[in-house]
């Protein structure tokens, strides 16, 4: 394996690339590629033991000037200053490229989840939630779900907020429960705008979505959504999928709701009855697919691993997936990459509906909210292939972040000094 890539050097390169084809100065590109602010603490939590442990916390907020700082809250041992400074700032482009109205943020505590009790997870999440206080707020900085967090977490964060706010402030977090304020349909957003990207890809490329052979890497909110809709309402065969425990396959295709059940009876993928054989992570990567979903975590497939990668078409659901070396590397192998910043904004699109519905105290059908999502992602998918085409771009990547960049230079521009 190559070198780890760091994250935040990643997106700004990303940025780099796309600064290429706009016009932008030096100044205005230094602005936009790194974060306004960010929080760095520790959050010192009581054992149920009695004991007392402490954990780093961060909050980037990376820009602001198309609306508040938006973005989820991740609980990952691998958490870090640089990789919370890359996901702030793939926010700010991801919002940008679906056109709604907010920059970017992300936060994230550096802890395992599962070595801590329900009670003490709570107790993380309420300490985390009145450091976070000061600099969030329905029109400041909204977080939302990440990794290994869910409803519950952002249950916690809104009441903790509303009671030290001594107030209702309902839009300050989003992916809330459903009768807290959550919207329909935001769970499974992510993973739905993941399928629609696919479908349109498919469809642009000239080929035929309908018994493509699919493998999934990571079996959480993302990955598992994006399997059940692109085999439920696409007829796409899901042939192997993955978590942190390893991957399945099964060339004749897997039921991947019943593997989605299996995984929550047991913890893992591994282990299903009906799989035929049990792989690697590595395998399932380089596995002769039609469509290859990597949703787990930053850095999956560096340039070795580029080189072996035989799907033709990548749909990124996590974030950063992709080393910069192993973009090059399947750019120039002709695998057509459609980029995390459209692919998985389905989440944050569902969050900015969710945010809408609590400030007008007016809901959505789950149909109008998916049929409003779709109108997102196929319009930003439409904007996408015309700066690719105009711009004879190398890749999708560069054209989602030309896109971006030129609609966050606007609203910075018109902050300031009118062109
Ligand atoms: N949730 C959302 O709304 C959004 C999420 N994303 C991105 O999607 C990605 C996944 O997030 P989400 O689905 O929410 O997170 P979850 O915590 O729900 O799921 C993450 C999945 O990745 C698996 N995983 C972790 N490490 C590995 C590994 N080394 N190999 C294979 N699988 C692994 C986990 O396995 P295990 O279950 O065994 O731990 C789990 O199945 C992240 O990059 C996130 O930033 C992007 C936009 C929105
Ligand atoms: O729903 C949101 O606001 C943010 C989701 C998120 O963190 C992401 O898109 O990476």
């Amino acid at each position: 394996m190559s070198e780890e890539a760091n994250p935040f050097e990643s997106l700004q390169g990303q940025i780099r690339a796309a600064g290429e084809h706009v016009d932008v100065s030096e100044g205005e590109l230094r602005r936009l590629s790194r974060p306004e602010r960010l929080l760095s603490t520790n959050l010192t939590i009581e054992r149920d033991d009695g004991s007392l442990d402490t954990f780093r916390a961060y909050r980037a907020q990376f820009n602001g000037d198309r609306g508040p700082y938006k973005g989820g809250i991740r609980y990952h041992p691998g958490v870090d200053e640089d990789e919370v400074k890359a996901l702030s700032g793939w926010m700010v482009y991801k919002t940008a490229v679906v056109d709604i109205p907010y920059g970017g943020g992300k936060g994230g505590v550096a802890v395992d989840p599962r070595t801590l009790s329900m009670d003490e997870l709570e107790r993380l999440t309420r300490s985390f939630a009145k450091e976070l206080r000061p600099i969030i707020g329905e029109d400041k900085d909204i977080p939302a779900p990440d990794v290994n967090t869910g409803q519950r977490e952002m249950n916690w964060i809104k009441d903790t907020y509303e009671t030290l706010e001594n107030t209702t402030a309902t839009g300050v977090i989003t992916g809330k429960a459903i009768d807290s304020g959550g919207s329909e349909g935001r769970v499974r957003a992510t993973g739905r705008s993941v399928m629609l990207t696919a479908r349109e890809a498919f469809d642009y490329l000239g080929r035929r979505i309908e018994g493509a052979t699919v493998a999934v890497q990571g079996y959480g909110n993302a990955g598992s959504v994006a399997a059940q809709l692109l085999e439920s309402e696409l007829d796409a065969n899901i042939i192997a999928v993955s978590d942190s425990s390893g991957a399945i396959c099964d060339r004749a295709g897997l039921d991947a709701a019943a593997v989605r059940d299996h995984k929550d009876r047991t913890g893992a993928v591994t282990d299903y009855p009906e799989a035929d054989e049990e792989l690697t992570n590595e395998e399932l990567l380089s596995m002769d697919v039609d469509l290859l979903i990597p949703a787990a975590l930053e850095n999956a497939i560096d340039a070795d691993l580029a080189r072996q990668v035989s799907a033709d078409v990548i749909v990124e659901a996590a974030n950063g997936p992709l080393t910069p070396d192993a973009d090059d590397v399947l750019t120039e192998r002709g695998v057509h990459v459609l980029p995390d910043i459209l692919a998985n904004a389905g989440g944050v699109t569902v969050s900015y509906f969710e945010w809408v519905q609590n400030r007008q105290r007016f809901y959505w059908s789950e149909e109008k909210v998916n049929r409003e999502l779709k109108r997102h992602i196929v319009d930003a998918f439409d904007g996408l292939v015309s700066a690719f085409e105009e711009h004879d771009l190398r890749n999708f990547r560069t054209a989602a972040y030309v896109v971006a960049l030129e609609r966050v230079l606007r609203a910075y521009r018109e902050g300031g000094t009118w062109p």
